[in-house]
């Protein structure tokens, strides 16, 4: 049985898992556990200092969990307070402000804290992570989409949800889907179920829709050189075709990347002879 693994009860009895959460200061990771566990919203910023506990008890199926809550300040000045509280976890919520590109990008450097505090024997594959692409209330100041987030979340293997602790919105169903994935996991002795969006997509598919999304014009969204000959543009085309066409790509963000490449191909043939 792996490292991090709560000892197996049988079906039915308690059940007791570590939670942690992570992502950068005031994406309003303590907000999203006081909306779940207090039913409440509070809108003043209260940096977190170090670590804030919780403890709290639900039932999923016919067991009874205790969940040992651990919220992680996200200030990097919490580092060393930090580094303590990574292993022995079952559950990861990660969190990013939709109106924030920076805490979008930071989820990776998230992880890597992470693998690296668990050490070379951690193993993260035997953990649930759920995102939550949080404050979607915001809509004015929206800059990450849910098909970027989804996409970047999927690809991982990780559950993923928009939520607003502010409106409640995403809240209780992300928590019930996490702890539900936690328990399923408990009981299939540590391996994590792949879901189904993540088995569908490749990750070429992904990487691609990544590449094209921050393409910077035509050439570079079809990958060809500026200057390249009619042949080349069909060709690449294709290629991309056959990747993304929304029949056999469901990735998040693949129709939206597949209309782009047509474009792309319509305005480049228009100006080559
Ligand atoms: N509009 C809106 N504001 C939110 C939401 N969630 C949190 N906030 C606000 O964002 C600020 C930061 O929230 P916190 O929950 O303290 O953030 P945190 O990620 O725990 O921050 P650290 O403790 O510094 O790591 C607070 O002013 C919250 O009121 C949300 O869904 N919508």
């Amino acid at each position: 049985m792996e490292a991090n693994m709560p000892k197996r009860k049988e079906p039915g009895k308690s059940l007791r898992i570590k939670v942690i959460s992570m992502g950068n200061a005031e994406v309003g990771k303590s907000c999203i556990i006081k909306r779940y566990c207090e039913k409440r919203f509070v809108s003043k910023y209260l940096a977190t200092i170090g670590i804030d506990y919780g403890v709290t008890k639900v039932q999923v199926r016919d067991r009874e969990i205790k969940v040992n809550i651990f919220d992680m300040a996200g200030h990097p000045f919490f580092y060393e307070v930090r580094n303590e509280f990574y292993k022995d976890t079952q559950g990861v919520i990660l969190v990013y402000d939709v109106g924030q590109k920076d805490s979008f990008d930071a989820l990776d450097a998230w992880l890597a804290e992470m693998k690296q505090e668990l050490g070379p024997h951690g193993n993260m594959d035997n953990i649930v992570f759920v995102v939550c692409a949080n404050k979607i209330d915001c809509t004015k100041h929206r800059c990450v989409d849910e098909s970027e987030g989804r996409l970047w979340a999927e690809s991982k293997g990780f559950l993923y949800f928009e939520t607003s602790a502010q409106t409640g919105e995403g809240i209780n169903e992300m928590f019930q889907t996490f702890y539900v994935s936690i328990v399923d996991l408990c009981e299939n002795g540590g391996k994590r179920p792949t879901t189904n969006s993540s088995a569908s997509f490749t990750k070429e598919q992904a990487d691609t829709i990544r590449r094209i999304r921050n393409s910077k014009d035509s050439w570079d969204m079809l990958g060809v050189k500026p200057g390249a000959s009619r042949e080349e543009v069909n060709k690449a085309y294709r290629k991309l075709a056959v990747l993304l066409h929304p029949d056999k790509c469901v990735a998040p963000g693949s129709e939206d990347a597949f209309k782009t490449v047509v474009n792309a191909r319509t305005a480049l043939l228009k100006n080559i002879k």
